[in-house]
């Protein structure tokens, strides 16, 4: 007898023409992960939902900005340097030589209150992290770096005590304009009406955590479908019990109820169902009652003498139960012998009794028809066909039968290549696999190293879970419409940068060479360079007094003429990128890497920054930046290199003056870039003394995570009857510059 045959995609068609995705419930939230959403979710409300106190400490309003010393003004030699003594500004803020004032304390507010009333001149309220910002206060000072009432006239020099309690008054150090607010803003992670997730998404304990915090206890979710797999076959005993003559374990259940689970779906499992259409039928109808949304059998659909599936579904043991019956020859291999039908008004796929055909049937058939009904917004066969999977190169060859979709289970390998899964054998092969290859219907021999369609399965462990660009590890679920989820890729390659440090400013309000200014353990340029460490090679920008400190960690180079500004010291950093390249291999093609990290050299924290620039640079045609409160900080940047060549010939195309000048503003203007934003201050910079001062304050509070311990003077390690800066902490000796008292200009 003849069948009709199909190609995949027919069957596929069919198969899909059964099934529509289930009815939507409202469901508690951690019921709903792993179901799929049926509707957008909006934040009812934004998170945070009000400013929120991130340091337990001391909430005030932070002093008026200090007057900063004119541009031009003659840079004051350390370590002598001029200070204002006083000034209207010390007056109404109380601000002492020493930089700390003392606030009278208004009130507590612990997590989960808030306070009445205003925070005025001279005054703060106590804080805990959680707490509502009070009004009136825009900074919050930790703890750790207020003294006690009780404790200020004690013995100077040491540690700041830790008291301050409600209706007394705590001595803290002055803010500074440039000091971390430790408040996190109102909308800074959501804003509310924000669609935070999309219908069609698959939720996750993660969605389902952010739908909580914008303010629902229920999702709509499209129930979870029931999948029943029943295995047919006189010769089959359940697993886990002694054979007899002629019997073998039913495998074919355990995979398909198991394969269901990982596809999202219930599963109901009958095994060993009786060669007789009145068993089976019985099987079926126990399906039905159990509540299945999808049947899905395994055996009896070839042409041999007990074959009941087939018989149940071309009508020679006929059954009213039956509809929609089909029997087909499918051109795939495994699994050609396929059907498809309604038990009862129940999708049903009859799947053939061999593993690997059985499985090739789930991959291909009844996985999509349950994304459909799971909801997953697939699904039609051309975007199941076209949405074929990533290509994969294969390490060995094997030859495939003309006109039909071979099916072969992969391992995947650690090089990003696959290779034939076990030794052939059908469920060992399987087991062995991370996906399967879908080698195509006109392809008749696979050579090794060609790329063939791989899916991969759900949850593949074989390769150990990849890190994305953040460094964590990807999840096995996904929002994926078919097949599998690709959870362990092989590692990504270690992104391939260059580096320009920009050293060859004039810092004027230093008043120093501001490379070998000492900050938070370590010189500006040693965090420059650590920060540039992942690069293959770096190119410092700057004075030549500089040559030591940079040995043969860099190449130093210099914009001609010198102080040139960033754009044109960016290009004379890119040409000697390209001539050391030439020297290193003794040609003049060109080999730098295609991306390039720009940090200027005042930019302590950094390094914490690079990962990032470079995972958003890697997802845009031009490159990344940080932008902290709205200002882009294009100078702590990763660029395409051939973009960054683009604009720097048309900026200096444009001027009459070349690059020498010219802003990095213009650089990066006609640039596509990604703003990478940058709530912790990595970009922060150190202009003055007072940011020097502040780095090691916020060091010694441990917000120098991000900064590296240098070989220079550490400043977390300064003993406390010393002054940062390494000078006698005595009446002799005056503190350095405060964040209020910036150097001024010697009359
Ligand atoms: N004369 C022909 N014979 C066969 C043809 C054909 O075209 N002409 N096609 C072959 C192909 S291809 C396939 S696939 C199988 C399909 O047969 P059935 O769907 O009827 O499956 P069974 O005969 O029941 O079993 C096939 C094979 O798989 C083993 N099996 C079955 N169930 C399980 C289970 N639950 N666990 C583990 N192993 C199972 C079974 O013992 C057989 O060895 O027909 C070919 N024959
Ligand atoms: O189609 Mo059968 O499943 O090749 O062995």
């Amino acid at each position: 007898m003849t069948r009709p045959s199909r190609t995949v995609d027919e069957h596929l068609v069919r198969a899909l023409a059964l099934v529509r995705p289930l009815p939507v419930d409202d469901v508690p939230l951690d019921e709903a992960v792993g179901a799929v959403l049926a509707a957008d979710v909006a934040a009812r409300f934004a998170v945070p939902p009000f400013d929120t106190v991130a340091m337990d400490g001391y909430a005030l309003a932070r002093p008026a900005a200090p007057s900063v010393a004119e541009p031009d003004a003659p840079p004051p030699p350390p370590p002598r340097r001029t200070f204002r003594t006083s000034s209207a500004r010390d007056d109404v803020d109380n601000v002492r030589l020493d930089g700390w004032v003392t606030l009278r304390v208004v009130g507590d507010v612990p997590a989960g209150s808030s306070y009445g009333g205003t925070v005025g001149p001279g005054e703060a309220v106590r804080v805990m992290t959680g707490a509502p910002l009070p009004a009136g206060a825009d900074v919050v000072v930790p703890v750790e770096r207020t003294r006690g009432w009780a404790e200020r006239p004690a013995q100077p020099g040491t540690p700041d005590a830790v008291v301050g309690a409600a209706s007394a008054a705590v001595d803290v150090p002055a803010p500074g304009p440039g000091d971390r607010p430790h408040v996190r803003r109102a909308g800074e992670d959501v804003t509310a009406g924000t669609v935070v997730a999309h219908a069609g998404d698959v939720v996750t304990s993660r969605l389902a955590a952010l739908a909580a915090a914008v303010g629902h206890g229920t999702l709509p979710v499209h129930r979870t479908p029931l999948v029943a797999v029943l295995s047919t076959g006189d010769e089959l005993v359940p697993a886990g019990e002694p054979l007899a003559a002629g019997r073998i374990p039913d495998a074919n259940s355990v995979l398909l109820a198991g394969a269901a689970r990982e596809a999202g779906a219930r599963s109901w499992r009958r095994g060993g169902v009786g060669d007789t259409p009145a068993a089976l039928a019985a099987a079926l109808d126990d399906a039905v009652a159990a509540g299945a949304d999808l049947i899905v059998t395994t055996g009896g659909v070839s042409v041999g003498a007990h074959d009941v599936v087939r018989d149940l579904l071309d009508g020679s043991a006929g059954s009213p139960r039956v509809t929609d019956a089909q029997v087909v020859t499918v051109g795939m291999a495994p699994g050609k012998p396929q059907g498809l039908a309604r038990w009862r008004g129940v999708p049903w796929v009859a799947a053939p009794g061999n593993p690997t055909g059985a499985s090739a049937s789930f991959e291909l058939f009844a996985r999509p028809m349950i994304d459909r009904l799971r909801g997953l917004s697939v699904v039609s066969a051309e975007t199941v066909s076209a949405e074929v999977p990533e290509t994969v190169r294969v390490t060995d060859g094997w030859s495939s039968p003309p006109g039909r979709v071979q099916v072969v289970p992969v391992r995947a390998l650690p090089d990003g290549r696959a290779a034939r899964a076990g030794d052939g054998h059908q469920l060992s092969s399987l087991a062995a696999a991370d996906g399967i290859a879908l080698v195509g219907p006109d392809v008749d021999t696979v050579a090794p190293g060609d790329a063939v369609p791989v899916r991969w399965f759900p949850g593949a462990g074989r390769v150990s879970a990849a890190p994305t660009e953040t460094g964590v590890t990807t999840g096995a679920a996904g929002t994926r419409t078919t097949g599998a989820a690709r959870a362990d890729r092989p590692l990504p390659p270690d992104p391939v940068y260059d580096a320009v440090i920009l050293a060859g400013g004039r810092a004027e309000r230093l008043g120093t060479s501001k490379p070998g200014v000492d900050v938070a353990g370590g010189t500006l340029l040693e965090h420059a360079l650590r920060a540039a460490s992942g690069a293959v090679r770096v190119v410092v920008v700057g004075p030549d007094d500089l040559a030591d400190d940079v040995g043969d960690r860099a190449v130093l180079t210099r914009e001609d003429p010198p102080f040139g500004g960033p754009a044109a010291g960016i290009a004379a950093g890119l040409a000697a990128l390209d001539a050391e390249q030439t020297r290193a291999r003794g040609d003049d093609r060109r080999a730098s890497a295609d991306r390039v990290l720009v940090l200027a050299c005042d930019v302590p924290r950094a390094a914490g920054a690079v990962p990032l620039l470079l995972a958003a640079a890697a997802r845009t045609d031009d490159g990344a930046f940080l932008v902290r409160d709205g200002r882009a900080q294009w100078l702590v940047g990763v660029y395409a290199r051939p973009a960054l060549d683009d604009a720097l010939a048309a900026l200096a195309a444009s001027r009459t003056d070349g690059l020498h000048g010219a802003s990095v503003r213009a650089l990066v203007a006609p640039l596509a870039c990604a703003e990478v934003p940058d709530p912790d201050g990595l970009s922060a910079d150190v202009d003055t003394w007072a940011d020097v001062a502040r780095f090691a304050a916020s060091d010694a509070e441990g917000g120098g995570e991000a900064v590296s311990r240098g070989r220079g003077r550490a400043w977390r390690e300064a003993p406390r009857d010393e002054w940062p800066d390494g000078r006698p902490r005595d009446a002799a000796s005056p503190p350095p510059p405060h964040p209020s008292q910036q150097p001024r200009r010697t009359p």
